[in-house]
């Protein structure tokens, strides 16, 4: 067993999960559980009432963040401590949206002043771009942006500018290629103009297969529609780390946007990887989506634990995880806008937190990282919000609404509020028997008939919900709210204690991919992988079954 599960509070939280009433009672019993159970901080306020807690559940489960020294890993993370362990990095998103006054060493060296200078490159590039004053090889201006990336290089900027639609510049569209596929960039190219198309290419290391291949094939394309060699600097740049890399490639060093290996690319929408969403929403709301994570950066290292908004959304997620066999968390956004929100969430949680051994080694004998998943309101409760409430699964749920629409028309947003708040209320309280049984009652079934019916209607409730409200979708709720699902997800793994910040899956995947595309561009057929991989192999060489 690992200490973590060995723990007196471990085991005291395994008994106590036994013991809670149902949320009915909960709520019937105490008229200012909401009161109790809801705080607000960085323009969003936070409603946890609609979980399985109690306050001695709650008080449990602070012990257990502060037995597993969550308040010093936070000031370890803010510091710039090697906290990625096994890639020896610092972990400093957070520096990404710090104040100019601020100093934040890694390394020994102050990295606020190479962040304030990288915002301020970005500022004259935003402002030539969409002044008109860069032209592209005929003396056009730019009209449309290519972000070529892929993961946290790529959902980052486009989540954030889908989401932030209502501040788009309207003098420019943007696209985004991820997939190596080459459907994806032949489709987006088929839209494009070479002479106003401008190409971010955003890769932090340079060396990652999809995007380096995506971008040759836009550089192709712009040279084979007339665009010379001596014209490429006015139509690609790139965001890297890796500059030698990029010059390598024909990026002009001018037009190269720094990173740091201190940023992990799930985590890296605040430098300029956000460069597309600088570009469409401009520089002053790009500094605000910064401000807005800053203040979840200051409300997260300071809020005691008991008040602390990612750290109670982080351990009543663990309390369904590790007691209440939770497999999986949905998160449901009303709002259209938000609506690749899930997908991001799914990134930054799944690949920081799909680990299986402790920071020193250990194997966990405990759930970490659930699936994480979700979709739009109300679309799901027309499709899988079933199994939320009748299935076998537990699956908590984050309900996440602006209460103003950005385009307030008739009913629309009542409704959807309606649906929202009633959705939460229905997978709280649930339908009993009797319940079921009195809908039936004037019915023309027959008492047999209405017995089994209404055992169908019944709900069992007390499905665990958080409800996130912010008055309206704005640069700098949006910054909060992506800032508060980060350090959510550090508290999980602080307590874990995992390492969030490496992701050697994904690596394993990456090299066995290129491995086998060694083998089908090779002379002989493979033989020396196993028998479903040589066979995969040597029928998509012949191309046919
Ligand atoms: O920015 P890049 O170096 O091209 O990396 C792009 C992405 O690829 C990887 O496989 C990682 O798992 C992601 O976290 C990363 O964001």
């Amino acid at each position: 067993m690992t200490l973590l599960t060995q723990s007196s509070i471990w085991q005291a939280l395994s008994a106590h999960s036994k013991n809670i009433p149902h949320m009915r009672e909960l709520f019937a019993t105490d008229a200012t559980r909401f009161n109790k159970m809801s705080l607000s901080s960085c323009g969003l306020l936070l409603d946890y009432s609609k979980n399985r807690a109690t306050a001695e559940t709650l008080d449990l489960l602070f012990a257990l963040a502060s037995n597993s020294q969550l308040e010093a890993k936070i000031k370890a993370m803010f510091a710039g401590e090697i906290i990625n362990t096994t890639e020896k990095r610092a972990v400093l998103h957070t520096a990404l949206r710090s104040t100019a006054e601020q100093s934040i060493i890694a390394e020994g060296q102050d990295i606020v002043p190479e962040v304030q200078q990288t915002l301020d490159k970005m500022q004259g590039f935003v402002d030539s771009v969409t002044s008109g004053k860069w032209k592209g090889y005929t003396g056009k201006a730019i009209t449309d942006i290519v972000g070529i990336g892929i993961g946290g290089s790529f959902l980052g900027p486009k989540i954030v500018s889908q989401a932030l639609r209502p501040y788009w510049n309207p003098e420019l569209k943007c696209h985004f290629v991820a997939n190596v596929d080459g459907t994806s960039i032949s489709e987006k190219l088929k839209l494009l103009d070479p002479e106003t198309t401008l190409f971010i290419m955003s890769s932090k290391s340079f060396g990652t297969q999809e995007t380096l291949t995506n971008t040759l094939t836009a550089r192709e394309w712009f040279l084979a529609k007339g665009g010379l060699q001596s014209d490429v600097a006015k139509h690609f740049v790139a965001v890297t780390s890796n500059v030698a890399k990029a010059t390598d490639f024909g990026i002009d060093v001018d037009n190269i946007f720094p990173m740091w290996d201190w940023v992990g690319g799930r985590y890296s929408l605040w430098s300029a990887i956000g460069l597309p969403i600088a570009l469409l929403i401009g520089m002053d709301n790009f500094r605000a989506l910064l401000t807005g994570a800053h203040q979840m950066d200051e409300h997260f290292a300071n809020a005691p634990l008991t008040e602390n908004m990612p750290v109670i959304m982080g351990l009543l997620s663990l309390w369904y995880g590790n007691f209440f066999n939770a497999q999986s968390h949905v998160v449901l956004t009303y709002d259209h806008y938000l609506r690749g929100l899930p997908a991001y969430f799914q990134q930054l949680d799944m690949e920081s937190n799909g680990k299986s051994v402790t920071l020193n080694g250990t194997d966990v004998d405990y759930s970490t990282g659930p699936v994480i998943w979700g979709g739009e309101g109300t679309n799901g409760q027309h499709a899988y919000h079933q199994l939320l409430h009748q299935g076998t699964a537990l699956i908590p749920a984050d309900f996440i609404m602006p209460l103003q629409s950005h385009n307030p028309i008739g009913e629309h947003h009542d409704q959807l509020a309606s649906n929202c708040f009633g959705q939460t209320q229905a997978l709280m309280q649930g339908r009993t028997l009797d319940e079921a049984l009195a809908e039936l009652a004037n019915s023309a079934l027959s008492e047999s008939e209405k017995r089994l019916i209404a055992k169908h209607k019944v709900m069992p409730g007390n499905k665990p919900s958080n409800t996130l409200l912010m008055d309206k979708l704005t640069p700098s709720t949006l910054g909060a709210l992506i800032a508060l699902y980060e350090h959510r997800t550090f508290v999980q793994g602080a307590i874990w204690n995992i390492n969030s910040f490496d992701q050697w899956g994904v690596e394993l995947g990456k090299n066995l991919g290129n491995d086998v595309l060694a083998r089908i561009g090779a002379e002989q057929d493979s033989d020396a992988l196993d028998a479903s991989s040589n066979a995969l192999i040597n029928l998509y060489r012949q191309g046919k079954i």
